[in-house]
């Protein structure tokens, strides 16, 4: 490919990126991966010099851009060797004009700005779409202290994280054989203090309500030695199916999986009413704390979307409480930053609930924010996320 070609397909794959942010299409790196796909003349290097151009003008325009071409547009505003690649060649762009569209440089949409009581600060803010390192797990199951620490030269032990080690991004560690024997998992930092934060025990009954495909039930089944008994749940069948293969390889053996029905939930869960330790929600909601992975979730979210996390966010709750058994603990995480998600949701809760008092959190990072706690790329080189950990009487 040229390089004006690769400009054009960068501006075509973000077409199609713009319209499924905004119709709830897929995400970013699945449309790219379709586009190559289709394009087998496109060599690694074309393949990556696209990426890197396309994630590079979805990282600096925080809002939806018209088209893929103002977005482009705007980037090339910053960058002349860009803007002469819109040379009007065969396979790339059509010439630039002084009136054509280009999308302004920004971070924070500016209808999200005032909801992010914490992150006022410009640095705060310029974080949140830095790239991100890739953090591991070395997953206790299988692998004690410093195993497998001789295939991770470049990797650098995190504060206040034993089990943590942190690689630049990119590393290939799906063809470790650490990885490939479930000694490592991938999993960022604060994720890793989430789990940490649940204080999960052999022999406990632990109930993961929002498990996904299992990052964190993984984590806890590590903490469990695994001992006792340890519920995944999801109610979406295609992210649930993905967790027995990968508890296979860690060699958590004794998760159970639970398949819930959107807005009848209480009824499957009838049978663990009362059991549980510990209930971990690690609740769907906006991303916002996930930017640096997913820049183009910026163009998904909407006020309205917003709203309907928030009140999805409180029914779950609303259904894991009773899950809890006295003297037990319900462990909330979101990985976003909107006080209505985080504290705002939580002092709602215990108006709702009450009988429930927050746990104060010894664990080193992070800042404290209503009951809980905030963690933020710039403050805690971590994913953003608010968590709180709550007692039932
Ligand atoms: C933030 S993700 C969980 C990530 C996962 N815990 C991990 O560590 O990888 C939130 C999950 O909540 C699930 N979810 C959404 N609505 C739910 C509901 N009503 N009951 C249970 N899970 C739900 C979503 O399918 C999604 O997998």
């Amino acid at each position: 490919m040229t390089p004006a070609a690769r400009v054009q397909a960068a501006i075509d794959i973000l077409d199609e990126i713009i319209a499924a942010a905004r119709d709830g299409g897929p995400a970013a790196d699945t449309l790219i991966a379709r586009y190559f796909k289709a394009r087998r003349y496109a060599g690694s290097k074309d393949r990556r010099a696209v990426r890197d151009l396309l994630y590079d003008a979805v990282r600096r325009t925080a809002d939806r851009p018209a088209d893929g071409r103002a977005a482009m547009a705007g980037l090339a505003r910053e960058r002349p060797e860009l803007a002469r690649l819109f040379d009007g060649s065969s396979h790339g762009p059509a010439p630039l004009k002084p009136d054509d569209p280009a999308s302004e440089a920004s971070i924070v949409p500016a209808w999200i700005k005032p909801l992010l009581a914490n992150l006022l600060t410009e640095a705060e803010q310029q974080a949140l779409l830095e790239r991100a390192p890739l953090d591991l797990r070395v997953n206790t199951l299988k692998s004690g202290a410093g195993d497998c620490l001789g295939e991770f030269p470049e990797g650098t032990p995190l504060d206040h994280l034993p089990d943590a080690l942190r690689l630049p991004e990119g590393f290939p560690v799906e063809q470790t054989d650490a990885w490939k024997s479930g000694q490592v998992e991938v999993q960022d930092a604060g994720s890793q203090i989430i789990s940490m934060a649940c204080e999960a025990q052999p022999g406990m009954t632990v109930i993961d309500l929002c498990a996904g495909a299992g990052g964190k039930t993984l984590a806890l089944a590590a903490a469990m030695e695994g001992r006792g008994r340890l519920v995944a749940c999801d109610a979406i069948r295609s992210r649930l199916s993905r967790l027995p293969e990968r508890a296979g390889r860690a060699g958590a053996h004794f998760i159970e999986t639970l398949l819930l029905d959107q807005g009848k939930e209480i009824e499957k869960l009838a049978p663990l009413a009362g059991s549980a330790d510990i209930v971990l929600v690690d609740a769907p909601c906006s991303g916002t704390g996930t930017w640096r992975r997913n820049p183009e979730a910026r163009w998904r979210l909407t006020p309205q979307r917003l709203e309907r996390l928030v009140s999805e966010q409180a029914r779950i709750l609303d259904f894991a409480a009773p899950l809890v058994a006295p003297g037990g603990r319900l462990v909330y995480a979101v990985c976003a930053l909107t006080t209505q998600e985080g504290s705002g949701q939580i002092d709602a809760f215990i108006a709702r609930h009450p009988g429930w008092t927050p746990v104060l959190q010894h664990i080193p990072p992070g800042r404290s924010c209503g009951h809980g706690v905030l963690l933020t790329p710039a403050h805690d080189g971590t994913d953003g996320f608010f968590f709180v950990v709550l007692k039932k009487a």
